[in-house]
């Protein structure tokens, strides 16, 4: 399913809950890219540069599935999709949450058709995240419509 492991790393690049990643600190003195960082410097690695580095993709703050494409709509991988952190002390839970992730996604698409409420257009949907530590989606209303 390419398209719609496409879709959920997306979702994850786009939608990146934990921007600002967990607080780390230097144990020693670290000379990084020319940079001196002397011991016990409080680091913040922020996903959120990576995660919409212009550099890294072609439509940085747009949902575009298509990052995760090649031109024959195969599944790739990208080094700048970084969700769950890098190195030593990276999310413990990664294969976990993916599996969950897969397993709920595809289960409600399969069970269920969402629509806009009635009476809300278009406009009305604001995917704008809430800013905090973590970045929950704003409240909204939406239908689901079981599938027959
Ligand atoms: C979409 C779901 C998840 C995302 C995006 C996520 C992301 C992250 C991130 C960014 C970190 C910080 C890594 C760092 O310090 O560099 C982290 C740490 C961690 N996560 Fe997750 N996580 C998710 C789900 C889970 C789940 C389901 C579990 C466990 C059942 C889990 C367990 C942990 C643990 C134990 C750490 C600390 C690792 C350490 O400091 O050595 N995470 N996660």
């Amino acid at each position: 399913m390419p398209y719609t492991d496409a879709v959920m790393h997306e979702i994850q690049r786009f939608a990146n809950i934990v921007p600002t990643n967990i607080p780390h600190a230097t144990t020693m003195d670290v000379t990084f890219k020319g940079y001196f960082i002397p011991k016990e410097t409080y680091v913040l690695p922020l996903l959120c540069s990576v995660l919409q580095d212009e550099t890294q993709w072609e439509k940085p703050h747009q949902f575009y599935p298509e990052h995760f494409l090649d031109s024959d709509g195969k599944f790739v991988k990208r080094d700048a999709f970084m969700p769950f952190s890098a190195g030593r002390r990276m999310c413990a839970g990664e294969t976990l949450a993916k599996m969950e992730l897969f397993l709920f996604f595809t289960s409600l698409l399969q069970k269920f058709t969402f629509q806009r409420a009635p009476g809300t257009s278009k406009e009305d949907l604001d995917f704008t995240p809430l800013v905090g530590f973590t970045t929950p989606p704003a409240p909204y209303k939406c239908c689901a419509l079981p599938r027959s």
